[in-house]
């Protein structure tokens, strides 16, 4: 296991609100993918968090929650808990209400385990766009904007452009990469084979599935490991 973050080229975004036959489990922890991340938007709980936790932990991958809300945190058993904001949303309650509510709510907190991520959302019609409000017509140099303000101004460690749903525009994914120094650049939304896989990890540090191993499988996840490692 390769537990070092900052050198995962590729992460498997599993949704606690979706079902996985246990048979396809192993396939998906054995592609070469070198991080699970248990999230997504709606209807993820403490329970269907643990009960994906429980099903994917014996094949030893780092896992990693990432929360869209308080409720949904777990502390246990687990190698990272990614904490999203949302910088291009009206609504300040998704950059820092809900981590101000967290913490006030919350005793130990596990600081060593959190990493901050400064998501732009550029898919209007996905879960997260709908919730956050996202402002995602943004041309590139927007784009490039809020992420030299994540990584330069905030220095926030990752910087995660959010497609989810739909493959978005490279040209806005090599502005942000260009943008950006120190943080890692994150892309994710509609990788489901190995020529969308390689075009995003051409600019991006780092690619996230989702999707596709739930509508391709992972014969599909294991091509979009090749392409990028
Ligand atoms: C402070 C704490 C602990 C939590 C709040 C964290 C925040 C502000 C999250 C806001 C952004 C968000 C909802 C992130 C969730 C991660 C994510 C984008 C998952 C993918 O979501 P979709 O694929 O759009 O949703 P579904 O798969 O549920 O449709
Ligand atoms: O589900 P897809 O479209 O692959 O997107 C991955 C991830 O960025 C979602 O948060
Ligand atoms: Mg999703």
């Amino acid at each position: 296991m390769n537990s070092n973050w900052r050198e995962w080229r590729h992460i498997t975004k599993l949704d606690p609100d979706k079902s996985i036959r246990p048979g396809e489990v192993e396939a998906i922890a054995t592609s070469g993918t070198d991080a699970l991340m248990l999230s997504g938007t709606l209807n993820v709980t403490k329970e269907n968090v643990t009960e994906l936790r429980e099903q994917v932990k014996e094949y030893g991958l780092p896992l990693v929650v990432e929360p869209a809300d308080p409720s949904g945190v777990i502390f246990d058993d687990i190698h990272g808990l990614f904490v999203p904001s949302v910088l291009n949303t009206p609504e300040p309650v998704w950059i820092v209400g809900k981590h101000e509510y967290w913490v006030k709510n919350t005793k130990n907190i596990p600081w060593d385990l959190v990493v901050p991520e400064a998501y732009i959302v550029l898919n209007p019609n996905s879960s997260v766009g709908r919730v956050t409000r996202a402002v995602c017509n943004l041309p590139a140099e927007d784009v490039a904007a809020f992420a030299t303000v994540a990584d330069r101004y905030f220095k926030f460690p990752i910087v995660y452009i959010e497609y989810s749903g739909t493959f978005g525009n490279p040209e806005i994914v090599k502005a942000a990469s260009e943008a950006v120094e120190d943080a890692l650049l994150y892309y994710g939304g509609g990788i489901n084979s190995k020529e969308k896989a390689a075009e995003m990890a051409k600019y991006a540090d780092t690619i996230v599935v989702g999707n596709a191993v739930y509508d391709n499988g992972a014969t599909v996840l294991r091509e979009t490991v090749r392409a990028v490692k």
